[in-house]
C-alpha cells in the first residue's frame, strides 16, 4: 500500500502525542494510514527503550506489528487499552464515523471500546459534514455466510437504498473477513438525514449482523493531514474535557 504524505502527517502527529513511556498496551488499526504511524512506534519504541504491547486489529496489523519488531498482544489478554490508534474512511461533525473500507471493522470495533483514548488518523479528505458526503461506498456491514442474502433484504426493506455483497479481487466471489464472514456495503441515499445511533443499532437487530461500520461518538480526537504536511487536530469536547 502506498502512503502519502497527508495520511504520514497525519500518523506521525498522532503517535508523537499519545505514544510515551506512560502508555503500556496500545490498539493498532488497520489500513494504508496506520502503516506510517506503526513505523513511527517502533522508532519511538526502539530509540526510548519503553515496555508496549500492541493489540491488533486485523491479520494485516498483526503483521505491522511483528515485522517492525513490537511486541504482540491480544484482546484476550487484554481488555484495558491506553490508547488505539486507527484510520477512518469518513469522520462527521458530531465524531461519528464509517471504517470497514478495508473490512476490519468487528476487531477495530472491539479495540476502540477496550481503549481509554480512540484516536483518529486520516488525510483531511475524510471530515465531513454528514457521512456520507465524501465516502461513496456505503456502510460496511459484516454478516454471517448463511445470512447474507437475509440480512440485504431487511437492510433494504427497514433502511432503503442498496446493499452489494463486496466481492474481492484475486478471487471471484464474496470477500472473506478475517472472522470468515462477509462483508454487505449498505449504500444509503445521502440526500437523507440519519440519526446514525439509531441506524447502527437498527442493523445490529438483523439477525445476521455481526458488526457494522458505524462507530458511534467513540473518537476522542481526530487528526486530519493534508499534502503539505499541516495536520488539523479535531479534539471531540463530548468526550474529551478541556
Ligand atoms: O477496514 C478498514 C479500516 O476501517 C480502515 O481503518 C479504514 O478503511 C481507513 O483506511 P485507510 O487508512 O487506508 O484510508
Amino acid at each position: 500500500m502506498s502512503v502519502d504524505k497527508a495520511k504520514e502527517s497525519a500518523a506521525i502527529a498522532a503517535v508523537n502525542e499519545h505514544i510515551n513511556h506512560n502508555v503500556h498496551v496500545i490498539g493498532v488499526g488497520s489500513g494504508s494510514t496506520i502503516i506510517p504511524a506503526v513505523k513511527r512506534i517502533a522508532e519511538m519504541v526502539e530509540k526510548d527503550k519503553f515496555d508496549l504491547i500492541c493489540v491488533p486489529t486485523s491479520l494485516q496489523a498483526r503483521e505491522l506489528i511483528l515485522s517492525h519488531g513490537l511486541k504482540l498482544g491480544s484482546l484476550v489478554e487484554y481488555q484495558e487499552l491506553d490508547v488505539a490508534i486507527d484510520g477512518a474512511d469518513e469522520v462527521d461533525e458530531q465524531f461519528n464515523c464509517i471504517k470497514g473500507g478495508g473490512g476490519c471493522q468487528t476487531q477495530e470495533k472491539l479495540v476502540a471500546i477496550c481503549a481509554k483514548k480512540f484516536i483518529v488518523v486520516a488525510d483531511e479528505k475524510k471530515w465531513s459534514t454528514n457521512l456520507g458526503d465524501k465516502w461513496k461506498k456505503g456502510v460496511p456491514i459484516e454478516v454471517l455466510p448463511i445470512a447474507y442474502k437475509i440480512t440485504k433484504k431487511e437492510i433494504e426493506k427497514q433502511l432503503g437504498g442498496e446493499v452489494i455483497v463486496r466481492e474481492g479481487a484475486g478471487k471471484v466471489g464474496p470477500v472473506i473477513t478475517d472472522q470468515g464472514n462477509f462483508i454487505l456495503d449498505w449504500k444509503f441515499d445521502s440526500s437523507k438525514v440519519f440519526n446514525w445511533s439509531d441506524v447502527n443499532q437498527q442493523l445490529k437487530l438483523i439477525p445476521g449482523v455481526v458488526e457494522t461500520g458505524l462507530f458511534i461518538n467513540m473518537i476522542s480526537k481526530a487528526y486530519f493531514g493534508n499534502n503539505d504536511g499541516n495536520v488539523q487536530v479535531k479534539v471531540n469536547s463530548a468526550i474529551v474535557s478541556a
